[in-house]
């Protein structure tokens, strides 16, 4: 690289350094009148990071000339332009042939009364005459001195000021003075130890550049929060909090068992249909259900019958449906259309587990995971969406309380005054979706789903006749998308993502009704 001299690299680093070596201390707007402030500012931060320098700002207002008061320096100042004329004439000036020289009618006449009261000239008959031989006209004086210095006595400035001759301005300049290690040449720093200077000795002489940790450092384009993951903790947060452990739901390929059978969705039913199930074309089928890891003792097969009598020919008190249950339909896979599938999963294993004091102990579980619908796509649906789902298995519960239950929960999440409305799920009887009143659309909400398990479902796992399971479920995304102000489930979630929302969004949200 071509060396570069200071000046062609804006650095005026040797100039003030030369300038301080004349005279100590400098003012920067005095020494350096033309140099762009933030040029100095540059020079000057770099020296007294080498503590060559020491500096402050320093704040002072300075005067200039108005445009009346730059005539005045040039020609004089009215009155003295007045007594000038008079004095000129010989033998006295009549008014008009004083206006005719001067040429300015305000001119003339305020030089004039001054002129008067300083005792410069009279009036003899209809002529004004010269007093004195010379004049000093004082006020071009003190506009001269300002014009230059841009300062002057205070009570010259305030004068003047008054006599709308002058303008004030602040001006920021430095005050410099040498530092303790003052030289006239800026030593090169050096940022890296390097090989050369090891192997030439040059390191025990060179300058290292102190670190700077003040430095912000570049940007570290950092991963970033999903409004959803975010929205999934915070609800996560208050699952816990109740008392709820978390499903695996990490399986997103079911059969058709655990997503509909054991649910007690007939194989005829709607929701089975190829427009709302994605069936996998490969494999086909799943094996039949059976324990999913060396410790899970459950048994299976009774299961498998029990879901199939119950749909084929009734049982546990109830007629079924009454017809040919086909295990070809039933271990068919499908991504899972809801996350109830994993609830059957672990109510069967609770079924299963330990008696506590003789019976099945209560359980609370929930999970937040996607789910997939054969949907129409637009601007709220997608055929993928994150589902919360809890189920509650208890003795003695009742649909008072699980209304209750639901307001506590959406309270938490900060939505109050839940509407519930009588509703048909195959796998809860009763059943009731819930509804909130949204206030931008002025309007009651479809915000959740829920209801009371049956015992053609539960009772096939094999839980107790008197325990009774609360279920419900809800998007994810809905919620997410009131509380970050989405329109478009599609900039949420999949291609259409904008990275800067997910970046930008914040991670500390006031939330707007
Ligand atoms: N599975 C239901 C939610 C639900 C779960 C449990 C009980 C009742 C309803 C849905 O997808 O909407």
């Amino acid at each position: 690289m071509a060396p570069t001299t200071s000046s062609s690299t804006g650095d005026f680093t040797s100039e003030v350094l030369q300038a301080l070596s004349k005279s100590d201390p400098i003012s920067s707007t005095e020494s350096f009148p033309d140099v762009p402030f933030e040029s100095i500012k540059a020079a000057l931060d770099r020296l007294a990071s080498r503590s060559m320098v020491i500096y402050e700002q320093v704040e002072r207002e300075d005067v200039f000339l108005e445009p009346e008061a730059e005539v005045i320096v040039s020609h004089g100042s009215h009155e003295a332009r007045v007594f000038e004329a008079v004095r000129q004439a010989l033998d006295g000036l009549s008014i008009q042939d004083l206006e005719g020289k001067i040429g300015d009618k305000t001119v003339t006449k305020l030089g004039q009364g001054k002129a008067f009261k300083e005792k410069w000239i009279k009036k003899d008959g209809a002529k004004l005459v010269a007093l004195v031989e010379s004049i000093n006209d004082v006020t071009r004086d003190q506009l001269k001195v300002i014009q230059e210095k841009h300062t002057h006595d205070a009570k010259i400035v305030a004068d003047l000021k008054k006599r709308k001759l002058l303008r004030t301005q602040k001006v920021i300049s430095f005050r410099i003075e040498k530092g303790p290690k003052f030289a006239l040449e800026l030593v090169k720093e050096e940022t890296d130890l390097t090989a050369e200077m090891l192997a030439s000795g040059a390191w025990k002489t060179a300058t290292f550049k102190p670190y700077n940790f003040k430095a912000l450092g570049a940007d570290q384009h950092a991963g970033a929060l999903h409004p959803l993951g975010k929205v999934r903790q915070e609800l996560r947060q208050i699952f816990f909090e109740m008392g709820f452990s978390e499903m695996p739901t990490n399986q997103f390929v079911e059969s058709g068992f655990w997503n509909f059978d054991t649910l007690f969705v007939p194989q005829q039913h709607p929701a089975r249909d190829l427009q709302d199930t994605f069936y996998v074309s490969d494999p086909v089928k799943a094996g039949r259900p059976g324990p999913t890891s060396a410790e899970d003792k459950n048994d299976y097969e009774t299961y498998f019958k029990n879901v199939q009598e119950i749909h084929e020919n009734g049982k546990y008190d109830s007629i079924g449906y009454r017809y040919p249950w086909s295990e070809d339909e039933s271990l068919r896979l499908v991504l899972r259309t809801h996350t109830t599938s994993v609830s059957a999963a672990m109510l069967h294993k609770l079924a299963g587990q330990k008696k506590v004091d003789g019976r099945v102990p209560p359980a609370r579980y929930f999970s937040i995971d996607r789910v997939f619908r054969n949907e129409t796509l637009d601007a709220t649906h997608l055929c993928e969406f994150h589902q919360v789902e809890g189920v509650i298995a208890d003795y003695g519960l009742t649909l008072g309380g699980l209304m209750e239950f639901m307001d506590m929960f959406f309270a938490a999440m900060g939505v109050t005054g839940l509407r519930y409305k009588p509703a048909y799920n195959p796998y809860t009887e009763p059943s009731m979706e819930i509804f909130s009143h949204h206030k931008g659309l002025n309007k009651l909400v479809e915000i959740g789903n829920s209801g009371i398990f049956r015992p053609e479902m539960l009772e096939a796992m094999g839980l107790p006749k008197d325990m009774r399971v609360f279920g419900f479920g809800l998007g994810l995304e809905r919620p997410t998308m009131i509380k970050y102000g989405i329109s478009n489930i599609r900039e949420l979630l999949g291609h259409g993502v904008d990275l800067n929302l997910i970046q930008k969004n914040p991670a500390v949200r006031f939330d707007k009704d």
